[in-house]
């Protein structure tokens, strides 16, 4: 886990880090911009003309080191500065000094855009020290910039970004933001993906115990953290082991949120799912799905009743499909009231939820919510249009409810009651399509289903939904369906080493 800090408990932990291990902030700078190339390296080749664009605070520094060790390797580079090198920090300018005079470094005002040609553009302009919008020169590079069609990317943080909160005015629009140690904050934020694009977490050696002093209940999650939270299966496991799970949902015309669910929770490692149904569902449930079995309510068209015996069942995960007849809520709250067990709330049982205060009662620490935005603006019924408000409101939410919520979206964020907010960090625009939300409720409840915890459930299931994403949308690009995520969710497992 990388504990998130804001800018100024960074600054914080910096000096602390350099005065503990007697290091120069030069020495670190050389790190970072150490990290950056060999990052950078390994995806770009050195046919492409490489123009850094550097303020004079320590991201110029960090750009300027860079573009020396990016020549020293062979790679074309040209030095752009913005600002007078007499108002440069002391690393700035020990970086200026001995920048080889074989680079070219010119003022930003000196270019003449109209021949002014390269492939990749770096921003070292501003990162975390941003104290106000941007105006004057700096606007105007980043409007510039921001036009020229070509590769851009950002050191540490893109130009104009505030490291804890929504942009205000322009930034740089960076296909790749390559920062340090652990992300910013509102690098994080959905609002904020055309500044970052693909965010990029490069270890400069700061270890974990010099982050114990900060405080923050804020963590991005890292591949070994999935890792140490998977349940390992012996040999002799048979089907038991993995659990028995019930999804609960569908209605005429929506069966397929069901069935997607079912095929998800199947592909994550299910033991046995059942699903319930309106009767229509029946024929086409048994035709389709071989491997789940169906039960039925009542009703024919509607989920009008609840299942019988819910304690047969490891774990239950209701919503998807499900529709919010009145007599469908009435169904809910028994299944609320009678089942002890672990629970995935999704879609339709959230929207029923929110308008039902006994129901919002019957939440409790072994649930699961699964909304997406509009969910949780029809549940806590408020605005959550602006992230640090939405954030807080996740926290209240599930301390109120005792329960973990997700909130999803790119880098969903998983929330306990304990007060821990953990930041997915798989995913891919391509998930934006229909039936990829049942797709994760099939997933999380499959993981209860297997025994884990709702943390390690919530935990694990965004991550390789997350993940399945990334990889349907290697092979599939805009073109990827719900049943293409499905599909990867093995290949998750391998990726992972897992078996
Ligand atoms: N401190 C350290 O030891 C390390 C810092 N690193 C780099 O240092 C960066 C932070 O450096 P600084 O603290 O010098 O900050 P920046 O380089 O981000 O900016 C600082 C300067 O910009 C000015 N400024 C702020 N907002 C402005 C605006 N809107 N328009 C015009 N000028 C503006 C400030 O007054 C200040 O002079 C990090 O983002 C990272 O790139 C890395 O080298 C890693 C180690
Ligand atoms: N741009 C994106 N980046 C990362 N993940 C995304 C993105 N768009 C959607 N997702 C993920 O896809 C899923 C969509 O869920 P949801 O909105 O409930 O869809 P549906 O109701 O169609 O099933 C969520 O897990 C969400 O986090
Ligand atoms: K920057």
């Amino acid at each position: 886990m990388l504990k998130i800090l804001s800018a100024r408990q960074i600054k914080s932990l910096e000096e602390s880090y350099l005065e503990e291990k007697g290091i120069l902030s030069l020495e670190l700078m050389e790190t970072a911009a150490e990290a950056f190339c060999q990052w950078y390296m390994q995806n770009f080749s050195r046919r492409q003309d490489i123009a850094i664009f550097c303020g004079t605070g320590n991201n110029g520094g960090d750009g300027i080191a860079i573009a020396r060790l990016l020549s020293r390797q062979g790679y074309p580079v040209c030095v752009y500065t913005l600002g007078d090198a007499k108002d440069g920090t002391a690393d700035y300018n020990s970086n200026l000094n001995i920048l080889p005079t074989n680079i070219v470094n010119k003022p930003f005002s000196n270019i003449d855009w109209e021949r002014f040609r390269c492939h990749v553009i770096i921003d070292a302009m501003l990162g975390i020290g941003l104290n106000k919008p941007l105006e004057g020169k700096y606007l105007d590079a980043v409007k510039k910039l921001n036009s020229q069609k070509t590769m851009r990317i950002a050191v540490d943080m893109p130009t104009g970004l505030p490291s804890d909160k929504l942009v205000d005015g322009e930034a740089f629009q960076a296909h790749y933001t390559v920062t340090f140690q652990t992300p910013k904050l509102s690098a994080l934020f959905p609002e904020h993906a055309a500044y970052v694009g693909d965010l990029v977490v490069k270890d400069i050696g700061i270890d974990g115990k010099y982050f114990n002093g900060y405080e923050s209940s804020r963590y991005f999650v890292e591949e070994k953290d999935i890792l140490e939270r998977h349940k390992i299966f012996h040999k002799a496991s048979h089907k038991g082991d993995f659990g028995k799970v019930l999804l609960v949902g569908g209605s005429k015309g929506k069966l397929g949120a069901i069935m997607l669910s079912a095929k998800a929770a199947l592909r994550t490692g299910s033991g046995l799912i059942s699903t319930f149904v309106p009767g229509f569902g029946l024929p086409i449930m048994q035709s389709s799905i071989h491997e789940v079995m169906v039960e039925t309510c009542t009703g024919n068209d509607i989920l009008d009743s609840a299942p019988e015996n819910l304690d047969r069942f490891d774990t239950i995960a209701i919503g998807p499909g499900m529709g919010t007849d009145e007599k469908t809520a009435e169904a809910l709250k028994n299944i609320l009231e009678s089942y002890k067990g672990k629970m995935v709330i999704d879609a339709d049982a959230l929207n029923i939820i929110a308008k039902r205060k006994d129901l919002k009662e019957l939440i409790t620490s072994q649930m699961i919510l699964t909304p997406h935005l509009k969910e949780f603006e029809r549940m806590v019924g408020d605005d959550v249009k602006y992230p640090e408000g939405r954030i807080e409101k996740a926290l209240e939410f599930s301390q109120t409810y005792g329960c973990v919520l997700i909130l999803k979206g790119l880098h969903s964020l998983i929330t306990t009651p304990a007060g821990i907010q953990y930041f997915n960090p798989t995913g891919s625009q391509f998930l934006a399509t229909g039936g990829t939300g049942d797709v994760l409720t099939g997933v999380v409840a499959s993981y209860l289903g297997q025994g884990y915890s709702v943390e390690n459930a919530a935990l694990c299931g965004v991550y390789h939904h997350g993940l399945a994403g990334q990889l349907a949308g290697e092979d599939q690009r805009r073109g990827t369906i719900a049943s293409d995520v499905i599909e990867k969710i093995p290949e998750t497992y391998k990726n992972l080493g897992l078996s």
